[in-house]
């Protein structure tokens, strides 16, 4: 045993969706590692210096996470929270996702000022949404809509919706939950069938150096394995298709049992072709699931559309 406690940093963005998962994180390491100090490392990423631009236009993978990758690297934190959603599929070769916690429900939501839902908003109406993944289902389904580019953080995004520059917003039902935001009377959840939510939508990674041992075993404490096995199915299917933020991607994996279920499509930004399918297997090889199921989509017509 070692005699002074170690301090643990834990980076994290400094947003208030960013801080509320990492006090998440926070709790249940102090109250099962008490002997352990804590502190807090806010890091600002790319993706929050660049608020004005539109996401799919300065593209780049890691726009949310790569600064905290270096200062895992650069051994200034030792734990990395993110929105594993925001976390690119290829990690550093020293890095690794030590924990990812029980996901909230991954799906998305609409917010109007009215609480209409998805068939009851006017015609031509304007959804706030830089997402092409929403964005594309959206259209499918009310070609009609108009979209409006809408970034920053959540509360910002509220706003806007209240200032009228959109009738209605499209977003994470995971992080208004984690925001405590109340938005009874004006949201509805949106099904998967209109809109699949976007790989690991919902869950939070803890990531950080694969050498520290200690650390390593500690985060064992915050691991959900089901939904580990959900997000390395949804996570292999991404990186199978190599897609980024140009080509709207989206995927849901479901545990039952002894099996992983996967749904995923890809589609055209326009939402006029939707690739859509599903697979199954195994539960000892979520991997194998996802790229049994970016295969298929390849073959049926997806590769053209990644081609763009
Ligand atoms: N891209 C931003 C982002 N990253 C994670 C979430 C929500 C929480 C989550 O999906 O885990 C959001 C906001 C949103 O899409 O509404």
């Amino acid at each position: 045993m070692r005699k002074s406690k170690r301090c643990l940093r834990i980076g994290t963005r400094g947003s208030d969706l960013a801080l509320a998962q990492t006090e998440q994180v926070l709790q249940i390491l102090r109250e099962r590692w008490p002997h352990y100090t804590y502190e807090i490392v806010k890091i600002k990423t790319t993706g929050d210096k660049v608020r004005n631009l539109a996401l799919p236009r300065i593209g780049g993978k890691g726009l949310f996470t790569k600064e905290l990758e270096v200062a895992l690297l650069e051994e200034k934190i030792d734990l990395a929270v993110h929105s594993l959603k925001d976390l690119p599929t290829e990690l550093p070769e020293e890095l690794c996702v030590g924990a990812v916690l029980p996901r909230e429900h991954p799906g998305d939501v609409l917010i109007s000022l009215t609480g209409a839902g998805l068939e009851d908003l006017p015609e031509g109406a304007r959804i706030g949404t830089s997402s092409l993944r929403r964005q594309a289902q959206l259209k499918a389904a009310r070609p009609d809509l108009n979209f409006v580019p809408l970034r920053g953080n959540v509360p910002t995004r509220l706003r806007k919706l209240e200032k009228g520059e959109c009738e209605a917003v499209v977003l994470a039902w995971a992080g208004l939950r984690r925001l405590r935001l109340d938005l009874t009377g004006r949201m509805t959840l949106l099904p998967y069938q209109v809109c699949l939510p976007a790989v690991a939508q919902g869950a939070i990674g803890v990531e950080m150096r694969k050498e520290d041992r200690e650390l390593r075993k500690m985060v064992e404490v915050l691991d959900d394995p089901t939904t580990r096995l959900e997000v390395t199915a949804e996570r292999a299917f991404l990186r199978w298709l190599g897609g980024g933020c140009h080509v709207p991607i989206a995927a849901l994996a479901r545990v039952a049992g002894a099996e992983i279920l996967l749904e995923g499509l890809v589609a055209d930004p326009e939402g006029k072709r939707i690739v859509r399918g599903q697979e199954s297997g195994s539960t000892a090889y979520p991997e194998e699931v996802g790229i049994r199921l970016a295969e298929r989509l390849l073959r049926e017509g997806a590769e053209e559309l990644l081609r763009g």
